[in-house]
């Protein structure tokens, strides 16, 4: 069997914020090894750091101490566009007062492939094509973007980055405005995704019930230290004992998922 390729890894990494008037070390000697063909949901606390790992990984925040490696190469080796070709990024505060319509805003996804063109080449448009049908958008493609419900729009912000291709893919709670039936669909989305089409998918979610049935894998944020692995080693691992600090909030091991214990 075939070892799946390491697409993004760190090394004793700290993540922070670095102020005026010092340094706020936000979680540290974080190392995590993601894999292609996987989908990875990363889970903890309100406040534990999700968004700032997130967001250090892709390049917008710069880590405090330690290494990223996207394919074996340092992460600030690579310049803007290089790194557009390899991670596509849903972060949660979006554009909506613009005028575009959601073909447009999907298109966009296309634009580290375009250079200088201005028309689509017959794989641009596949991967557009592809995007619209992956996340069901065909009755909405031709729709503005401000007149889209929070949930649709986050379906179509999933296009978009579908649609850039990329073989990494960073996902902020994309889940967070879905009702019920429309976070397991987008989860299988990224499922499918993951496993045919060899793509590493780390997205952050609340929804961690879910998120165990469906990930590949799971990274879980505590403040002392930070887990990967299967979902069944985490739970083996009693990852989630002591998760919320509402001792009625509770993990049931053959339930895979928390229940409330009155
Ligand atoms: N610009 C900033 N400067 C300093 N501290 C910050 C900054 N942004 C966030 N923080 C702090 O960093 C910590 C981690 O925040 P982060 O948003 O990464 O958590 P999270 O796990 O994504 O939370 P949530 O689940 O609530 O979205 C929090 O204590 C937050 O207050």
């Amino acid at each position: 069997m075939n070892t799946p390729l390491i697409s993004l890894s760190t090394k004793n990494l700290t993540i922070g914020y670095k102020h005026k008037n010092g340094v706020l070390k936000i979680l540290e000697n974080i190392n995590l090894s993601l894999s292609q063909g996987q989908l990875i949901s990363l889970l903890g606390i309100n406040g534990i750091g999700k968004t700032t790992l997130l967001r250090t990984l892709t390049g917008e925040f710069p880590s405090l101490e330690g290494e990223i490696n996207i394919f074996g190469k340092t992460l600030n080796t690579y310049n803007k566009t290089e790194l557009a070709k390899l991670i596509s990024v849903v972060l949660t505060e979006q554009l909506t007062a613009f005028s575009l319509s959601v073909y447009d805003l999907i298109r966009i996804g296309r634009t580290p492939f375009l250079g200088w063109r201005t028309t689509l080449t017959v794989e641009d448009e596949y991967w557009i094509n592809k995007a619209i049908s992956y996340c069901t958008l065909e009755e909405l493609q031709n729709k503005q973007i401000n007149q889209l419900s929070d949930g649709q729009l986050q379906r179509v912000l999933i296009a978009r980055a579908i649609a850039q291709n990329t073989p990494i893919i960073i996902l902020d709670e994309p889940a967070s405005h879905l009702d019920f039936h429309h976070k397991v669909a987008l989860y299988r989305i990224l499922k499918k995704l993951a496993n045919e089409e060899k793509k590493t998918i780390l997205l952050s979610s609340h929804d961690i019930n879910l998120a165990l049935q469906l990930s590949d894998q799971v990274i879980v944020l505590k403040k002392s230290f930070s887990f990967q692995g299967k979902t069944k080693e985490a739970i083996k691992s009693k990852v989630f004992d002591n998760f919320f600090s509402d001792s009625s909030i509770q993990f049931c091991e053959e339930q895979m998922r928390f229940i409330l214990k009155e």
